[in-house]
């Protein structure tokens, strides 16, 4: 894949010299008293001043000092926000959309949960991850994970084939390897590719994504967490005290922490910081069952993923026909270059003629043209791991993005390490894998 993207640092940011900001906590005492006034006065003259309430406003917010806040409501930013709030501190949760919305990366009813990882650093962080996605179950009341399998299949020679199976056994991820001769007995309805293996990780399963988002915002307000949906962040001043700008106002607080998806590069850029990433427009693919129920959650029927082969260069993957009925999700792990405010205007759909000739060969139970074609995109990095880093820079200030397609699942363990970076506690995983450091090589300096 090519990112021609890069990778900065600045040395002064123009919000500190006060541009680039819309200038509304620098308001002073006294030009605040006469909005104040103002303000009242055209309100017993039954007129709206607008530009008097914005400045209302941001005095009001600027004396609103926060322990922290995060930038993006998706899975990333609400599941740190609410371990923040879990351990006592005063947290702001900002969001540039009206919420729920389906324009990021966490929207959509069901994400892949799997411990079926080559990495020994993921299996470890997905051990931890189940056990908290099922506090949140109870926590929350909700089932939001139901265990289905995957199957795991590719060309049994492969680096890749190999690398997961022996990955899931080393791991002693409960897992069963299925012979060719054996697999229209285990999994009807799918045709396996020749001389290609198969391997079912029975842990892995579907998460209910949409719910378990709205559950995570949930439990961080029930903590006392303060979410402000519909404001975007225009303006970021670092400091011991940083300041974040929004049409309405400022907010202030000792640490932040930056888990803006698609627009991560968008938020960097107001602390100097750009990261090579990749953001892609991906068709989200529903096929129709010929027989309703064939590929049914309720039958049992995996997730699955598909290696790259010879014929397909990237993965594909599908989950069980569920949250539409009738409908089977089967989608490609990739998608063209989009600018995520531009997202609807990427319109190639090249992907989904491979899919098409795939499901042709392998899924003959399903028909061969999308009935439902849903967008997503994915912030991707180089290596397709993730940053979870401190700025170079600023120490209190915490970044979470690159999820790469592959992130939903880590939620309450990526919002636990960002927490504890951003509470300057030790992290409870590795973090050396998501530095920031390894994209040295597309380092650029602006001086
Ligand atoms: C089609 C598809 C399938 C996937 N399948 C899986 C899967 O099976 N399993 C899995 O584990 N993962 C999967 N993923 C990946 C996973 O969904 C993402 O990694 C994850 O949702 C990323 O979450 P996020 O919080 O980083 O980003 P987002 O959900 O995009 O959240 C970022 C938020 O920041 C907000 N924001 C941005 N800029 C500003 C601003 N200036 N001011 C205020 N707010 C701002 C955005 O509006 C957005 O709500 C899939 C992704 C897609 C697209
Ligand atoms: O994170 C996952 O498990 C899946 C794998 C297939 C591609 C999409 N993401």
């Amino acid at each position: 894949m090519h990112c021609g993207l890069f990778f900065f640092l600045r040395r002064h940011y123009p919000g500190r010299r006060g541009r680039g900001h819309s200038g509304l906590h620098k308001c002073n005492s006294r030009t605040s008293a006469r909005a104040l006034r103002r303000h009242r006065k055209s309100r017993k003259e039954g007129r709206v001043n607008l530009p008097a309430l914005r400045n209302l406003g941001a005095e009001e917010m600027s004396s609103q000092k926060y322990d922290c806040i995060v930038i993006g409501a998706g899975i990333q930013g609400s599941y740190t926000a609410y371990h923040l709030a879990k351990n006592n501190r005063k947290t702001l949760l900002i969001e540039q959309f009206a919420l729920p919305h389906a324009r990021g990366s966490s929207h959509g009813q069901t994400r892949i949960i799997r411990k079926a990882y080559e990495e020994d650093f993921y299996f470890h962080m997905m051990e931890e991850s189940y056990l908290l996605w099922s506090h949140m179950e109870a926590e929350s009341g909700v089932q939001l994970y139901r265990q289905t399998g995957l199957l795991v299949t590719g060309p049994e020679k492969s680096r890749d084939f190999q690398g997961m199976k022996e990955a899931l056994e080393l791991n002693r991820v409960p897992s069963v390897v299925l012979a060719p001769e054996e697999f229209p007995q285990h999994i009807p309805h799918f045709k396996l590719g020749d001389g290609h293996g198969a391997v079912v990780d029975t842990t892995a399963g579907v998460l209910y994504a949409d719910r378990a988002l709205k559950a995570v915002q949930g439990a961080f307000q029930k903590l006392g967490g303060v979410i402000k949906d519909g404001e975007k962040v225009s303006g970021i001043t670092p400091g011991s005290e940083v300041t974040v700008t929004t049409a309405s106002g400022a907010h202030k607080a000792a640490s932040l922490v930056i888990t803006a998806g698609p627009w991560a590069n968008a938020v960097l850029s107001h602390v100097g910081l750009q990261l090579p990433l990749q953001v892609q427009k991906i068709n989200v693919c529903y096929w129709r069952e010929k027989v309703p129920g064939t590929y049914s959650v309720s039958r049992r029927f995996p997730c699955f993923i598909q290696l790259p082969s010879e014929m397909e260069k990237t993965d594909i993957y599908g989950l069980p026909s569920n949250e539409y009925p009738g409908l089977m999700k089967v989608c490609y792990h990739a998608g063209s270059e989009t600018d995520p405010d531009q997202r609807d205007k990427q319109t190639d759909r090249g992907d989904v003629a491979i899919l098409s000739s795939y499901i042709s060969r392998h899924l003959p139970g399903l028909e061969s043209v999308p009935a439902v074609v849903e967008s997503c995109m994915y912030t991707v990095t180089p290596d397709h791991h993730f940053v979870l880093d401190r700025h170079p820079m600023h120490s209190n200030i915490i970044i979470g993005a690159g999820f790469s397609g592959h992130g939903f699942k880590f939620g309450p363990v990526v919002g636990k390490v960002l927490c504890e970076l951003s509470l300057g506690r030790p992290p409870s995983h590795d973090l050396s894998p998501f530095k920031l450091q390894r994209f040295q090589n597309f380092l650029k300096s602006t001086l």
